[in-house]
């Protein structure tokens, strides 16, 4: 039995916050602003899991009126919806990353996100793609006021 899920999720780049993306630092002038601390691609890889077993959205499980989930690490938001997933008796198959920025180069960082997402999915890193894309400029993300994702995973049943 096979389950799919998308995810896509935007933040808004202010100064003064630090960047974090796919659970990695990334130095930059800007950072990603939210409730947590609004790491975009950690929210799209939640929200696809949530999509694939019919359970939701991050809003849902972790409302932005909830004090608790304040400057959230996200990757706690995600380690609980990855325990979800194991609950309903899913493994990953597969995830497939896109970080829509058109600043910074984010290709320094995508080995170490693919390694992070991979931890916190508890599969191999070869099972997790991480790739990224301008907008030539245009948009929000093209003229820097935000950075956007898009994530895709498939999930299959433990068979052991
Ligand atoms: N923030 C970004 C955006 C893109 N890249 C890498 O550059 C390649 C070319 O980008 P285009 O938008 O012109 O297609 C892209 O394939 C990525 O490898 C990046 O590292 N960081
Ligand atoms: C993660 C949560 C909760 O802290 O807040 P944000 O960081 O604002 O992120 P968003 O993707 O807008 O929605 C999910 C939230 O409820």
């Amino acid at each position: 039995m096979f389950r799919i899920g998308q995810g896509f999720d935007v933040h808004k780049l202010t100064e003064g916050r630090p960047l974090i993306i796919g659970g990695i630092t990334i130095p930059y002038e800007k950072g990603l602003i939210g409730h947590s601390d609004a790491d975009v691609l950690l929210h799209t890889v939640a929200d696809a899991c949530l999509g694939a077993i019919g359970a939701g959205d991050i809003g849902k499980h972790f409302p932005d009126t909830d004090e608790a989930f304040k400057d959230a690490d996200s990757a706690k938001l995600l380690e609980h919806v990855w325990k979800l997933v194991k609950e309903q008796g899913y493994e990953l198959c597969n995830a497939d990353c896109t970080i829509i920025a058109q600043k910074p180069k984010m290709a320094p960082y995508i080995g170490a996100m693919r390694e992070r997402i991979a931890e916190l999915l508890e599969t191999d890193p070869s099972r997790i793609n991480v790739k990224a894309t301008t907008t030539e400029k245009l948009g929000f993300a093209g003229r820097g006021e935000g950075i956007a994702s898009q994530v895709a995973v498939l999930l299959q049943k433990r068979t052991r």
